[in-house]
């Protein structure tokens, strides 16, 4: 492994994870740790998850060959400024958001003259904060890595081994493509997750509570993903505004085809649909890749 030591800016779910990860995996590697909360950096100190934290940004990076940011994807441009003064000139600085484009910007403008190879680890939970990580969330899942044209190669290589090391596997994609392909896989369930919860939480009054009362399989499923952190949340829907609103868009006209056949009568549409469908999940589980899709009923 070729990063001797390694800081973490934001200790919650993802950096909290990638610490645990680190002293279980790699325990020869210094951590060291920040986050802005200094509720976060209490539990985070009793925890045991790093080697030192502080309520500095600049000296938690002081000594770092790798520099991970896990913030929310709207924090990103303002942890890589605070970081910017303590950074050796050939630290890597790389972060874990879940949108590319616009954080691979951000950073860059930050930092311009640094190694920054961002990354995002296709795992996660619907839970937040530095209790809720564990050492084995990355274990063969996919983690994404987006370098710009002309990145350093043994910068790339290097982090492709860090992110082996805590188990996942690595795919190098561009970042427009990136935001793209999570829109579909990832970020359009989430709010199609948010609305059909909120949907049913207003019709409670009409339902009187059954709703809750008689939340079956299905709905139970969505509650999970839409109890995701909201701060997370609101801040990839805002970076990955285009892709989603592309993904929406599609999703609309598709959704709109289904309500015309149920009001049709037409059942064939229906049972067409619903067997392509489900094909294309049985064919992920012929792969092996049900943990890397999007699955609401996910246990950890
Ligand atoms: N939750 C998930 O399942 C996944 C999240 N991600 C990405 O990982 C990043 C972190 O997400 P989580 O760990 O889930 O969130 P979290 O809410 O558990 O942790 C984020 C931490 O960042 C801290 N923070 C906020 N602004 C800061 C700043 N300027 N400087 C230092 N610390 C700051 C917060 O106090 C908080 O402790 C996000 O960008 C998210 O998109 C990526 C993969 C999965
Ligand atoms: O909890 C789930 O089902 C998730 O989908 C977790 C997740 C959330 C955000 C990411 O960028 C990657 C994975």
């Amino acid at each position: 492994m070729a990063f001797a030591r390694v800081a973490i800016i934001g200790l919650g779910l993802i950096g909290s994870s990638i610490a645990r990860a680190i002293k279980e995996r790699l325990p020869q590697v210094t951590v060291t740790g920040h986050d802005a909360s200094a509720e976060v950096r209490g539990i985070a100190g009793e925890l045991g998850l790093c080697d030192t934290i502080a309520g500095d940004p600049v000296a938690t990076v002081a000594d770092a060959d790798l520099v991970i940011l896990a913030v929310p994807v709207g924090r990103m441009a303002d942890a890589a400024v605070a970081i910017g003064p303590g950074l050796k000139p050939a630290a890597i600085i790389s972060d874990v958001g879940s949108s590319k484009a616009g954080v691979a910007d951000a950073l860059a403008k930050a930092l311009p003259d640094h190694v920054v190879i961002p990354a995002h680890p296709v795992a996660g939970t619907e839970n937040s904060g530095p209790a809720a990580g564990f050492s084995t969330l990355f274990e063969g899942r996919w983690c994404i890595v987006t370098p710009a044209a002309g990145a350093p190669e043994d910068a790339v290589t290097a982090l492709i081994g860090f992110w082996q090391a805590l188990g996942a596997k690595v795919d190098i994609m561009g970042a427009a493509h990136h935001d793209m392909v999570l829109a579909v896989t990832s970020h359009l369930p989430h709010l199609i997750a948010y609305t059909i919860v909120g949907t049913a939480s207003e019709l409670e009054e009409v339902t009187e509570s059954e709703v809750i009362k008689y939340s079956a399989g299905g709905f139970r499923d969505f509650t999970r993903i839409a109890a995701s952190d909201p701060v997370m949340w609101r801040d990839v829907f805002l970076a990955n505004k285009d892709a989603v609103l592309a993904t929406l868009q599609r999703f609309n006209e598709d959704l709109t085809v289904l309500q015309q056949a149920i009001r049709r009568g037409d059942a064939d549409k229906l049972e067409d649909w619903f067997t392509r469908t489900r094909a294309i999940r049985r064919s992920i589980i012929e792969q092996g890749q049900d943990d890397a899709a999007p699955d609401f009923g996910r246990k950890h």
